[in-house]
């Protein structure tokens, strides 16, 4: 249902669409559902940042991000080519991963139906209404830090207890939240062995599990239908902080990452029914020196289809030390990355606009 107006004169100016957007909890849905013509001036990107779908299926097979079967998930072709698409693209598609096919479905439609309550009811998981910081409903990034505000509204996620969850996130998608979390775990470790391996880490223990998956965010995206997608973005240019991410997307496309030959290209990630996109993060780079890559991605604003999408964030915990890990460094290769406090890493992260590769530089040496 369109959002009623108190003051539509106000809503034209600036700051009648921040209230509206921002502190009202309408978001971006709020004002696609309004039926606006014109894209207001907040969202318009810089000619740079803006997307151009114009290449948007045109396939080269040797230029997008591998798709890997995980079927016989312990033959070693399987880890090879999983370790290869960390080393060379940081992303790729798993089909046939283990997490059931109706646990995704039913997340989307948790999504969905999150989404669909009326503004004041997800006002309640913002920031201003909450007394907890493990729960977020916002919009775009980091309004406050901002020069163009970014076509997105979402709901983040921090898990940190059973309990907690059930008393916190919201009921219209806990449930189905917590079973996508805990079904991808086993996918999460297995992936996580694989990687460790190569890097000559012999055996996950207690210790490094909680280094590599010692905390979880999940975050519920929303993308409305923008008047204007190609003046605007979804998602900025980033890398996640995270260990790993694993992402669902809905069928609608836009996801575009870094790569190609060149490097330079924007890839688009084609949505493959019953896949999950898995991509490495910059807590993952640091630890591995640099031999896996956290690539830049950024998502497009669509003009005719709502979209969503829902990524589990897996993170080093907040009070974790993170730095090139001993066994990565025991052949005398010199450290890239200094040790940094995760929490204060993810902090200069959020702290920020999207801007691109440039969050790691705040570990480099
Ligand atoms: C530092 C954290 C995140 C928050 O701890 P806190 O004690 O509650 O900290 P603060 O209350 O000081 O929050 C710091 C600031 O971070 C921002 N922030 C706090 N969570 C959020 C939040 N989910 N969303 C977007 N701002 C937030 C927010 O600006 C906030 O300031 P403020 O506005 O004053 O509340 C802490 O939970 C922590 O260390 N967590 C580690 C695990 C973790 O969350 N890892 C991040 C994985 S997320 C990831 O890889 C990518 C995410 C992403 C997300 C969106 C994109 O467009 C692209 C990428
Ligand atoms: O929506 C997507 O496909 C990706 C979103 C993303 O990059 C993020 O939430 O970090
Ligand atoms: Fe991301």
């Amino acid at each position: 249902m369109a959002p009623t107006m108190t003051s539509p004169s106000g809503m034209t100016s600036p700051s009648g669409i921040t209230n509206f957007v921002i502190n009202k909890g309408n978001g971006v849905k709020g004002l696609s559902e309004m039926g606006l013509k014109r894209l207001p001036k907040q969202y318009i990107q810089p000619l740079e940042e803006r997307i151009s779908t114009a290449s948007f299926g045109i396939k080269n097979s040797e230029e997008s991000v591998p798709i890997i079967d995980m079927s016989n998930w312990d033959d070693p072709k399987v880890a090879e080519a999983i370790c290869s698409a960390a080393e060379k693209w940081g992303f790729f598609q798993l089909v046939n991963h283990g997490v059931p096919i109706e646990v995704l479905e039913n997340v989307k439609e948790a999504t969905h139906r999150f989404f669909e309550l009326p503004a004041e009811e997800k006002s309640k998981n913002s920031k201003e209404h909450l007394c907890s910081n493990n729960v977020r409903f916002g919009t775009s990034f980091s309004p406050q830090a901002e020069k163009a505000l970014e076509w997105k509204d979402y709901l983040s996620l921090f898990y940190v207890s059973e309990d907690e969850a059930s008393a916190l996130w919201p009921p219209a998608c806990k449930d189905e939240v917590l079973e996508y979390m805990k079904k991808s775990e086993i996918l999460i470790k297995r992936l996580l062995e694989m990687l460790m391996k190569r890097l000559n880490v012999k055996e996950i223990d207690q210790e490094k599990e909680g280094l590599l998956m010692g905390s979880m965010r999940i975050n519920l995206n929303y993308y409305p239908i923008c008047p204007n997608p190609e003046l605007t973005v979804g998602v900025g240019r980033h890398s996640d902080v995270s260990t790993l991410t694993v992402l669902l997307q809905d069928q609608i496309g836009g996801l575009y990452v870094r790569g190609g030959t060149d490097k330079k290209s924007w890839i688009h990630v084609p949505p493959v029914k019953g896949s999950l996109v898995i991509n490495i993060g910059d807590a993952l780079q640091i630890m591995s020196n640099g031999r896996y890559k956290s690539i830049e991605h950024r998502v497009a604003a669509n003009g005719s289809k709502n979209r969503i999408s829902v990524p589990i964030f897996v993170n080093p915990r907040p009070s974790d030390l993170i730095s090139p890990l001993p066994e990565v460094l025991a052949n005398g290769e010199k450290a890239v990355y200094k040790q940094v406090l995760y929490s204060d890493y993810v902090k200069h992260f959020f702290r920020k606009a999207h801007d691109g590769k440039s969050t790691i530089e705040f570990a480099k040496i």
